[in-house]
């Protein structure tokens, strides 16, 4: 799915009323029954919803969403804010037919606030996507009376007092339980600065028009299934094991060789056609037996890895590195060595980008199109601190422009970008996942899937989504407690298979 802006929003909607035999009135009201459709279908018993709208599009939603409700016999109450500009056409029309079967409460000062019952649920239709300022006066209080109360809010199409896709510096935000958007998602729901604001949020489909959505032109997209069955490869039955790619990895030191074994266990698992692991001597034994299918090479050294002296490297279509190496000074030496000598891309991961950061000047040596796939801190130490996630975006695009490579950005929803300034943000994955070794386990995902040839980008938006589809699966049946890095590589069969592979 594609994210747009504020404004490509507002073209997309007036498209499709121009070219859809749809009134911009009709299309709010398909938009009000999704959201009554959603609300009716989460909920089994609702005692008594209170609408909050303003006088723009989106308090307009909360007018035909108070109809809808009525017309299902739920108890309604609702309330608009008024500020000095006349109504929008469509809304003065959802007002006049409101106020034929209940009366609408106006808010003008302080004293219009209701009180607000802990067992009802609070719609907020105040303001949507046409916010254009902070929030302040009597709309400021109604959002705090709101956020204080014990109700369960639901906002329409994005909290009120939330930009679509910049950073709000004024915290007069509406906290909703649940947000239902619709169409498409919006930036700002991804980006965790504002989880607290959206809540759980859920998309509702209400037909603008594809065209337009497909001519959009947008660097954000949102990875689901329709992107991944677009972007995978399936195999055909003259395939071969020279086929599905070589893969490198280099992982492992005394104590961490369970790193490296993830990242080995998860690379098998995802259609590698041969493995070579480059170990330290101490690990030889246990990635023989847990790890079969893979080909051990060890280091001259017993507890790390030194050298990285691998003779041609060019036979090797990927290189994973990272996963367990410790930072030594001699690791650092053979990982130097390496980005000077390879002429693919490498995914480099944990360590590895420890030692990245401890020498910033390594950094132009990466093979073009390299994936690093730090956690937050860890791209803070790579590319310094920002003052906030939105900022941090920039940086982001900025440092994949500047080194020519992919960075995959870990968090609830891992942000992908590349060197063009495209970030595909993932759809998959649990809180569950946030365990050792689950970083492990995505660096030989990627790692198997450049190997086969799968263009780098391309490689890391799907072992993100692979990873986190697993994990998904996984969490089925362990729960988020007690999942562990090894139930996710266990789960990497059934989401290939969900997608035909
Ligand atoms: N996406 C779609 O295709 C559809 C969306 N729908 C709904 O429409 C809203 C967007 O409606 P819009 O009228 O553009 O915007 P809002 O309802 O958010 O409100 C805009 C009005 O509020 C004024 N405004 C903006 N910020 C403030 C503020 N901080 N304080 C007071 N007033 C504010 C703004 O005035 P300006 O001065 O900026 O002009 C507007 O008057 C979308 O979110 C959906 O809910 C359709 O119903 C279906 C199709
Ligand atoms: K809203």
């Amino acid at each position: 799915m594609k994210i747009l802006s504020a404004s490509h929003i507002r073209d997309l909607d007036k498209y499709t009323i121009q070219n859809e035999p749809i009134s911009s009135l009709e299309l709010m009201e398909r938009a009000s029954l999704s959201f009554v459709e959603w609300l009716i279908n989460k909920f089994d018993k609702i005692n008594k919803t209170i609408v909050f709208c303003a006088i723009g599009n989106n308090g307009g939603d909360g007018l035909a969403i108070s109809r809808l409700l009525l017309e299902r016999e739920y108890q309604v109450q609702t309330f608009i804010l008024h500020d000095a500009k006349s109504n929008p056409t469509d809304v003065e029309i959802n007002l006049k037919r409101l106020k034929k079967i209940i009366l609408v409460q106006d808010i003008y000062n302080e004293t219009d606030i209701p009180d607000i019952d802990s067992d009802s649920i609070v719609i907020d239709a105040i303001f949507g996507s046409g916010l254009s300022r902070p929030i302040t006066g009597i709309a400021a209080q109604v959002v705090h009376s709101i956020n204080q109360s014990k109700a369960t809010v639901v906002a329409v199409d994005i909290p009120s007092g939330l930009y679509v896709d910049t950073y709000n510096p004024n915290t007069t935000i509406i906290e909703a339980d649940f947000t239902v958007s619709f169409q498409l998602p919006k930036l700002s729901f991804l980006l965790p600065q504002n989880a607290r604001y959206v809540g759980e949020w859920h998309i509702t489909d209400i037909g603008l028009h594809a065209d337009a959505i497909e001519k959009a032109r947008t660097s954000y997209y949102y990875t689901d299934a329709s992107i991944v069955k677009s972007l995978v490869k399936k195999r055909d039955k003259f395939s071969h094991k020279g086929t599905f790619g070589h893969a490198l990895l280099v992982g492992g030191s005394y104590g961490k060789m369970g790193a490296a074994i993830l990242a080995t266990r998860s690379c098998l698992r995802s259609g590698i056609g041969l493995l070579s692991i480059h170990i330290p001597a101490c690990g030889y034994e246990i990635l023989q037996t847990s790890a079969p299918e893979a080909m051990a090479m060890v280091d001259k050294e017993e507890k790390l890895i030194s050298d990285i002296d691998i003779p041609d490297l060019t036979k090797y279509t990927a290189i994973g590195i990272g996963p367990g190496i410790g930072t030594a000074s001699q690791t650092a030496e053979g990982f130097k060595r390496l980005l000077e000598q390879a002429s693919k891309p490498l995914v480099i991961d944990a360590d590895g980008l420890n030692l990245l950061s401890e020498h910033k000047e390594w950094l132009t040596l990466l093979p073009e199109e390299s994936i690093l796939t730090p956690h937050p801190k860890e791209f803070e130490r790579l590319a310094g601190k920002t003052a906030n996630e939105y900022e941090r975006l920039d940086v982001l695009k900025k440092f994949c422009s500047d080194y020519k490579v992919n960075v995959v950005l870990k968090g609830a929803h891992t942000a992908v970008a590349n060197a063009v300034g495209d970030i595909y943000f993932n759809s998959t994955g649990n809180p569950g996942m946030a365990t050792g070794g689950s970083g492990d386990v995505l660096t030989g995902i990627i790692t198997s899937l450049v190997a086969q040839s799968y263009q780098p980008f391309k490689a890391a938006v799907l072992g993100v989504y692979f990873h986190g589809l697993a994990g998904d699966k996984a969490a089925a049946s362990k729960g988020y407690t007690a999942l562990i890095a090894s139930d996710i590589i266990d789960c990497l069969p059934q989401a290939f298979i969900e997608f035909g592979l």
